[in-house]
């Protein structure tokens, strides 16, 4: 269900990475919006800027020049306290390795975000459940993630980036590292938290898969957005990934099977 009204808006956003003689142009003027309730997908190939747009999102880099407005407040500008909040609890962030920290329980991982902010123990712990029991975790809480398959180490870090209930998630090749049935089940998990509970995704994927279940796409190429693809209110998943994978074709891409 897409909601009305812009959450995230990305103005002319550009980063150069070296100096004077060697710059590389990761970015080169990337502007688009992300609306209330969406799940957006990014695609496009190796080097063409997508985990730069989405970590100058995240705050993890600086851009060059342009900017980025969450609900209209410009994260350049927000003080030590506001970008510690932003951080903490305004974004989420999912991880193609996952980044489980290997001393400490599933539960302890989900839960850390919450313990540095200072929030109430009760309450995380009714979040935690609720978590748990939507992403199939529930059994493997007190375990380590090296006694954890692939699957369940990306549906605990998926807990820990909703746990603060942030405005919006940002996913970096989350299926990157799973096989193709965990990568479906966790495809699934995603889409099933951005229906029920409208929160809004960012997802970078080169897998037309785990793309088909956004419901838009842009595609970037050399620090650019250069084509949108959005999924019809009537299309299946399957016809959808169709759409892509013909797109993709029609720019150079490979061909996959629909899991
Ligand atoms: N720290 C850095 N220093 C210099 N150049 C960098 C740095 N990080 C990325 N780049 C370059 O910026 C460009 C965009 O990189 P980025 O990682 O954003 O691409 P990507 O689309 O995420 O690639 P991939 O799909 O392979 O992960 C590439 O040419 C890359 O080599």
């Amino acid at each position: 269900m897409v909601r009305q009204g812009k959450l995230l808006e990305v103005k002319d956003l550009q980063k150069n990475y070296g100096k004077k003689n060697n710059i590389t142009k990761a970015l080169n003027g990337v502007s688009f919006d992300i609306l209330l309730g969406e799940f957006l997908g990014i695609m496009g190939p190796s080097g063409s800027g997508k985990t730069t747009l989405l970590n100058c999102i995240a705050t993890i880099i600086k851009p060059t020049s342009g900017c980025v407005l969450l609900k209209g407040e410009n994260i350049s500008a927000f003080d030590s306290k506001d970008l510690a909040e932003y951080r903490g609890s305004r974004i989420g962030y999912l991880f193609q390795d996952f980044a489980l920290l290997d001393n400490l329980t599933g539960q302890e991982n989900i839960l850390l975000p919450l313990s540095i902010h200072g929030v109430d123990f009760a309450k995380a712990r009714a979040k935690l459940d609720e978590l748990a029991d939507f992403l199939e975790i529930t059994d493997i809480l007190n375990k380590f993630p090296a006694q954890m398959s692939g699957g369940q180490k990306q549906r605990v870090a998926a807990a820990r980036s909703l746990i603060s209930d942030p405005d919006i998630v940002l996913a970096d090749e989350p299926t990157g590292a799973l096989d193709t049935r965990s990568a479906r089940n966790l495809m699934n998990k995603l889409e099933g938290i951005n229906r029920n509970s409208g929160r809004t995704i960012l997802m970078v994927t080169h897998d037309p898969n785990a793309a088909s279940f956004c419901s838009r796409i842009l595609f970037i190429q050399d620090g650019v957005v250069f084509h949108e693809l959005r999924r019809k209110q009537e299309e299946s998943r399957e016809e959808f990934y169709e759409r892509i994978l013909q797109l993709l074709a029609q720019l150079g891409g490979g061909s996959a099977n629909v899991f």
